[in-house]
């Protein structure tokens, strides 16, 4: 039997752009690679501003998945904590509220622009490798078998 496509929706900040852009293109190519489609990328200021963006994509029957891509640098203050830590809780509660999952994509923060750079392949390929991953197997749990399903 043909397995269902998986449609996914990429939030991406603008700031530093110079590493979410590069992170957007492997975002974007590791998709392909996996086979899965990308129907709309949302791009969003800042890190801050993922969160509605990422509502907004969970609402769309066409949109089986969500992928947050984004790159916090480290200042002079917490700022970047303030950011970062509510990115990250805000995402997962919007997750269990559409009750589809949200990858997240995120440097930092504490991240160095370096450190940032040095990251950019492996935080965009997780996040969507476990977008399509959590699709599948939530898709999958709903099934029923003899004796122990799982769910892999
Ligand atoms: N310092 C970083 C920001 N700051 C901008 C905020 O995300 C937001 O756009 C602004 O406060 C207006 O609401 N954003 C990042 O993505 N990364 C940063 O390092
Ligand atoms: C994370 C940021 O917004 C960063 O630019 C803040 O810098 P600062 O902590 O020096 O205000």
């Amino acid at each position: 039997m043909q397995e269902r496509s998986i449609k996914l929706g990429i939030v991406v900040a603008e700031f530093n752009y110079d590493v979410t852009n590069l992170m957007l293109t492997k975002a974007l190519a590791h998709a392909k690679f996996l086979g899965a489609e990308v129907k709309v990328v949302f791009k969003v200021p800042g890190t801050f501003e993922i969160p509605l963006a990422v509502k907004r994509l969970l609402a769309r029957d066409d949109v089986d998945g969500v992928v947050t891509l984004g790159c916090v640098i480290k200042g002079e203050t917490k700022h970047d904590e303030l950011i970062a830590n509510q990115l990250a809780r805000l995402v997962s509660d919007l997750s269990l509220e559409y009750n589809k999952p949200v990858a997240l994509g995120v440097i930092g923060p504490g991240a160095t622009h370096d450190q940032a750079l040095e990251r950019v392949e492996e935080y965009s390929t997780r996040a969507v490798e476990s977008a399509i991953k959590m699709v599948k197997r939530l898709r999958d749990v709903e099934k029923e078998g003899e004796g122990t399903v799982v769910v892999e």
